[in-house]
């Protein structure tokens, strides 16, 4: 079996994966061999490579040319065996992040370890699916499951249960036929069957319908309970159900990183307003109230009593954060 994992990076244009660079020559071809059935087993040890965290980055500088660059002295560490939903505003870098961790890019500096190793020594130990897709338009979807299952040497032949718990039907039609959402399906079928100590996963759920959603949440928390490491990036909060940590990525890095309802939890309340001329003194944190359909929101400062600012006659209400909010409050008020 080849010892080519499926990375899409390399049949997208959407990032480059040309470094122009070898691989080092020490890559571990890491088989931990699935057995093919239902259950996920649990990680093997020897997988974990000597406890290193899952992922770690540091000091990670990633430029385009001449541009400024996507991502400035980034530092992350995932710890094995958590599920960690990263979340910002479009173009603050998460696919090139992403790819990054899987060895598809290469930083301009800066250093990425993935089990205390180079991505490209473990590529054998982790899959990675790309936002903007993987599967070959020619083949049907069971074509391109055999195709891809060829190419990774932890793929198993789980993937048609997976499309089946997604509830994907026409296996056998040309993937140029399948809605967005059923390629999303299998594509997704494809990467959670390859049994590997690490997922990179970019917006796996953006085209899932609800059930769809449901049920790869649940597949998350398989994963969970046999101690993989699964990273993914989402634009959904929804996902958080699934997710033991959150991390906000802003322009400026990191702007909050924890568990996602203690995050939430750490967010004041909301003061809705009808008009954003409205002056309420030191009531309110930071300068800005976010323009909404439902009004504009700002957030209550520390000092301010909720009760006495809700009867305020030009209040419309004060009440708890919704996940925009949230979003709101670490990326732009935080961030
Ligand atoms: N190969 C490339 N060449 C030049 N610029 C690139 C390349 N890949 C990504 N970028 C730029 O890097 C920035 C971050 O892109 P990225 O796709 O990582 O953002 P994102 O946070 O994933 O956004 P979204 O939430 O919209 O998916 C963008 O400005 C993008 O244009």
């Amino acid at each position: 079996m080849s010892d080519v994992p499926i990375d899409t990076s390399a049949s997208t244009d959407a990032i480059s994966t040309d470094t122009g660079e070898e691989p080092p020559a020490d890559a571990d071809d890491g088989e931990d061999g699935g057995d093919g059935g239902d259950a996920i087993d649990p990680v093997p040890d020897a997988a974990i490579h000597d406890s290193a965290p899952a992922v770690r980055v540091r000091g990670l500088t990633k430029r385009f040319g001449d541009d400024p660059p996507v991502l400035a002295d980034f530092d992350l560490t995932l710890n094995a065996g958590e599920t960690t939903v990263l979340m910002g505003p479009n173009g603050t870098g998460k696919t090139v992040l992403l790819a990054c961790l899987t060895g598809g890019l290469r930083p301009t500096a800066g250093t990425v370890e993935v089990f205390g190793h180079s991505p490209e020594a473990v590529r054998s130990d982790l899959v990675f699916a790309l936002q903007d897709g993987f599967a070959v338009d020619d083949l049907s979807g069971r074509e391109n499951a055999e195709f891809y299952t060829a190419l990774h040497p932890a793929a198993t032949d789980r993937w048609e249960t997976v499309a089946d718990r997604l509830r994907l039907d026409g296996l056998d039609r040309r993937v140029a036929d399948y809605s967005g959402g059923m390629v999303r399906k299998l594509e997704l079928a494809l990467t959670l069957s390859v049994d590997v100590p690490l997922y990179v996963l970019d917006e796996p759920t953006a085209e899932l319908d609800p059930t769809a959603v449901e049920r790869f949440h649940a597949m998350l928390d398989d994963l969970a309970d046999a101690g993989r490491t699964v990273v993914m990036s989402s634009h959904s909060p929804r996902d958080l159900r699934a997710a033991n940590r959150l991390v906000v990525v802003a322009d400026s890095g990191v702007v909050a990183d924890g568990h996602p309802d203690d995050l939430r939890e750490a967010v004041p309340p909301v003061v809705v307003l009808d008009r954003a001329d409205t002056d309420l003194g030191g009531h309110l944190r930071g300068p800005r109230l976010f323009d909404t359909d439902t009004g504009f929101r700002g957030f209550l400062s520390a000092e301010a009593d909720p009760s006495v600012v809700d009867t305020r006659p030009e209040v419309v209400r004060v009440e708890r954060p919704t996940p925009p909010d949230v979003f709101n409050y670490y990326v732009h008020l935080r961030g």
